[in-house]
């Protein structure tokens, strides 16, 4: 059962779901994200945000949320690889993180843009 299309397709999604549990369970950043996401979550409810501030909402957050995954994911491979002082393995680290910055930088954006006029 296990072989077939469907079946592989099934056991992706268990490694996906097993991976995101690693990521909140291990990871500080990712942690930090969560709450935020769960703050902003009862804000949404709060505040009553319209169907458009929710899809906005939660696209921001599972955006910051995935680049900060892959962001680890970086991190864990080029630590894996090469752990010893590089000036490329800072390079990949930094532009890793900047990348994280870009999508930390929208929700923001996004997140002032919902919350600001409620006050
Ligand atoms: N092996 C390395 N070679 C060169 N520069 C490094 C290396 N490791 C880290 N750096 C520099 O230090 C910065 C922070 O690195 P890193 O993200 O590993 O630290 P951290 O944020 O304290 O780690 P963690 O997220 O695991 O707590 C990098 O963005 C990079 O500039």
């Amino acid at each position: 059962m296990w072989e077939t299309y469907l079946g592989k397709r099934i056991k992706g999604c268990k490694y996906a779901i097993v991976g995101a549990w690693k990521l909140i369970r291990n990871e500080a950043s990712i942690q930090v994200q969560a709450v935020i996401s769960i703050i902003m979550t009862f804000a949404g409810f709060y505040f009553e945000i319209s169907t458009t501030e929710w899809i906005f909402q939660i696209f921001a957050i599972g955006l910051v949320m995935s680049i900060e995954g892959l962001n680890t994911a970086a991190e864990e491979i080029v630590n894996f690889v090469h752990p010893d002082f590089h000036s490329k393995i800072g390079y990949i680290k930094d532009v890793a993180a900047g990348a994280v910055f870009f999508a930390a930088i929208a929700a923001t954006i996004i997140g002032c843009l919902i919350y600001i006029p409620k006050f």
